[in-house]
């Protein structure tokens, strides 16, 4: 009698019987029991649902907010295009259960006795937002065994970083950024770092009179064409950088305007002008108001019908090709002949030119819809013309429809009125202030949106990493259960892993290293305190609330305490009008004795499970101007802060605090070239003012490429690396083997 070598196994669809040999039945029958989150279908999360369905997992549950773009089509291949409009998880969970195994067939010799490999496999999608607290929260986390991360931003990484040490859940972290990749295990019970224990790669903030006045580069005039955007079609116009406040300048022009007459010398051609000359010669230029712009732009956003609520009917395509003309004239040659008169280019290597819009120019057909149009032409200053001219009159024509009042959305790369306007002000911009290369429609989208072009098998190779990662994961679990540790091992046996773009000196294009320990300083896994730097004069409890708590330090519905005193609380069931006498409040004056210099607040997030201590120190001397004098009454001097993981010394008030040491660095006035001005984003969306550059272009914000490029070259077994994304001296210590 032969024996069949199945029964001495349980049973097992038969395409899994290679993985069974390779790993062993235990680790397989893990692999069929295990309920696995995934947290977003999008390029990765497309490869690792088809990498879970092929592997055996039976039970997996995902999560994703968003629909599916035709642009998505070309790498997220489990969508089709009759798939465009419908939520990425359905359809992606949909697709890949159809790839899960089907049971072992029953036989004499292996009978089914184990109901997790018989019971119906379920995919199940949650179209949705991690950040519904309601929806993912600590419990829901808890039923996983292991939560995988398949995200494309900052914010919801480090959401679910949280959500996962609270939940005490393994998290399988990933990221690609073009070639480069990299995957990571976070686990609470084996003390590895978690995603935020290193500060990210901060976003490149550029200074806003780089923006407003001396543009050097293209991306300085997309960011300034984005600006402009907001000014045309945002819900306001103050939300925008370009706004002037006609009011306060026209005031500030008046005082000015006493005839004292101080003279000031030009570079071009040693012509002078005096301040009366140049009020009087904005004055002109600027229709009478303080800007020189901002009249022409509140005409054209109420022609267009941006600002007219209720709208009754379209404005004519020529009323609006005329005004757009003049609002043209305005920002590109009357603003550039008042800066220039200003001396504002004394030093520059330059002098703008202003350019004035013909009126054939805006009547002209715009290049997009001109005959053999390719979105990688360059448009000429009239084709750049005739396009923002064509964009206005769609807006106009679609501004009955659906919502009449309701203004144009945030800007969006994919919406093609947007990019059209943005590419086409940004490259008029670019020929007045002669910055080359001149953007096609293509270049500057890529630009604009932050994009490197995905790379489909960089996604794949990352998702394979994450699924070798689980089997490390699950194995180290399984040792746990049989009584062999307590998830020491997982870190023994899971790696972080880079992908890179250069092979290493042995030819491998992988970089396996250890996991690293967590960083003492990390106030999120290890509950450092954090060092804070503000005006707490000026500083309101809601500027505290919004920028610091919110905004960098991620908390979602935090309870702020000063001593006993609770200042402010979120949630369910708290009446917020409670406390907003307090958001009013200088932080100074809040109870509980204020948080002034020297003061420390707890803040708490029962959501997240996380609570911070949050060490104040005041200062209000920030920017010097030229006779040594503290620039105190400025806007944006008010709104600098400086936050580190550490507490700083406290001294007496208005000591300069070394905030910079401290590690964690998120908007360090400190650090800002040549001590230039620069705001902090007072609006909640990330990309105001800020794009993310690289060596090779912008590069997405969930890489952490700050030990990548290490040195693959170097051979030695254990490496210490120049951590470049702290202060540029830390190190950062990771061993480096061969196996992922
Ligand atoms: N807060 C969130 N909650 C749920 N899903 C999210 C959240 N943030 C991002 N995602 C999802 O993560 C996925 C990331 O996938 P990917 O990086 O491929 O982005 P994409 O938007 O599909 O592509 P691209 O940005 O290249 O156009 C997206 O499907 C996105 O919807
Ligand atoms: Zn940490």
């Amino acid at each position: 009698m032969t024996v069949d070598a199945e029964s001495t196994y349980p049973p097992c669809p038969p395409i899994l019987r290679g993985m069974r040999a390779a790993l062993g039945p235990a680790l397989l029958a893990e692999i069929l029991h295990s309920r696995i989150l995934l947290i977003g279908s999008g390029g990765i999360g497309c490869e690792l649902l088809k990498n879970l369905a092929l592997s055996g997992f039976r039970h997996v549950e995902v999560v994703d907010l968003d629909t599916i773009d035709v642009s998505n089509l070309n790498r997220q291949f489990l969508f089709r295009s009759h798939h465009v409009g419908m939520p990425k998880c359905v359809v992606a969970s949909e697709a890949a259960l159809r790839m899960v195994p089907p049971p072992p067939p029953t036989t004499p010799t292996t009978p089914i006795q184990d109901d997790a490999t018989t019971a119906k496999a379920t995919y199940m999608p949650h179209h949705g937002n991690v950040f519904d607290n309601a929806r993912f929260n600590v419990p829901y986390f808890q039923k996983f065994a292991i939560v995988l991360n398949a995200l494309d931003n900052v914010a919801a990484r480090r959401r679910v970083n949280r959500l996962c040490l609270a939940a005490n859940v393994p998290l399988i972290e990933a990221g690609t950024a073009g070639y480069l990749g990299q995957v990571t295990v976070i686990d609470r019970p084996s003390n590895t770092e978690c995603y935020e224990c290193q500060p990210k790669p901060t976003q490149k903030v550029y200074p806003i009179c780089t923006i407003r006045s001396t543009p050097s580069q293209p991306v300085h005039c997309i960011v300034w064409a984005k600006e402009l955007y907001k000014l045309c079609f945002g819900p306001k116009v103050e939300d925008s950088m370009l706004y002037e406040d006609e009011e306060s300048l026209r005031a500030e022009r008046d005082g000015q305007g006493d005839g004292d007459g101080d003279e000031k010398k030009n570079d071009d051609g040693g012509r002078t002008t005096t301040r009366s000359d140049m009020s009087k010669g904005e004055e002109e230029a600027g229709g009478g108001g303080g800007s020189t712009y901002m009249d022409a732009i509140r005409d054209l956003r109420s022609l267009i019908g941006v600002d007219s609520s209720p709208y009754s009917s379209p404005s004519q395509p020529s009323a609006v090709r005329s005004k757009a003309r003049e609002a043209l004239t305005a920002l590109f040659s009357t603003e550039i002949v008042k800066q220039i008169g200003m001396d504002r280019y004394k030093t520059a290597d330059r002098v703008p030119v202003p350019i004035s819009p013909g009126v054939d120019w805006v009547d002209a057909i715009p290049p997009t819809t001109r005959e053999g149009y390719t979105p990688t032409d360059v448009w000429s200053p009239a084709d750049c013309v005739s396009e923002i001219a064509s964009c206005l009159v769609e807006v106009a024509e679609n501004a009955l429809t659906p919502d009449p009042t309701s203004p144009l959305p945030e800007f969006d790369k994919d919406d093609d009125v947007a990019m059209r306007f943005v590419t086409a002000a940004s490259n008029l911009r670019s020929y007045v202030f002669g910055i080359e290369p001149i953007q096609s429609l293509y270049d500057a989208k890529g630009m604009a949106g932050n994009i490197i072009p995905a790379i489909a098998t960089t996604n794949a190779i990352v998702a394979g990493l994450q699924v070798l990662q689980m089997f490390h994961v699950l194995r180290a679990q399984l040792d746990v259960k049989s009584g062999g540790g307590e998830g020491g091992k997982l870190k023994e046996c899971c790696r972080y892993i880079y992908c890179l773009r250069d092979k290493t000196r042995k030819g491998y294009l992988l970089q396996p290293t250890s996991l690293p320990d967590p960083n003492p300083d990390c106030f999120v896994c290890r509950n450092a305190s954090v060092s804070l730097v503000l005006n707490t004069h000026e500083w309101t409890l809601d500027m505290f609330l919004r920028r610091i708590i919110k905004k960098e330090l991620g908390f979602a519905e935090p309870t702020i305490m000063i001593g006993e005193d609770i200042v402010y609380e979120e949630g369910e069931d708290i009446d917020p009008s409670e406390y907003v006498a307090n958001l009013a409040k200088k932080m100074t004056n809040l109870p509980g004795g204020g948080a002034g210099h020297g003061s420390v607040l707890r803040i708490e997030d029962f959501t997240q499970d996380l609570e911070v201590e949050v060490s104040v120190s005041h200062r209000d001397r920030w920017i010097i101007d030229d006779e040594g004098e503290a620039k105190v009454d400025d806007r944006e001097e008010i709104e600098k802060f400086e936050i580190g993981g550490k507490k700083p010394t406290v001294s007496k008030e208005n000591d300069s605090v070394d905030a910079k040491s401290n590690g964690n660095v998120a908007n360090s006035a400190a650090s800002s070239n040549e001590g230039e001005a620069r705001t902090e984003d007072t609006n909640d969306s990330d990309d105001e003012i800020e794009l993310i550059e690289g060596d090779d272009g912008p590069k997405l914000d969930g890489i952490d490429d700050s030990r990548m490029y290490a040195d693959s070259k170097e051979e030695s077994k254990k490496r210490t690396l120049v951590d470049q994304s702290g202060n540029g001296t830390k190190k950062a210590k990771m061993t480096v083997d061969d196996s992922v």
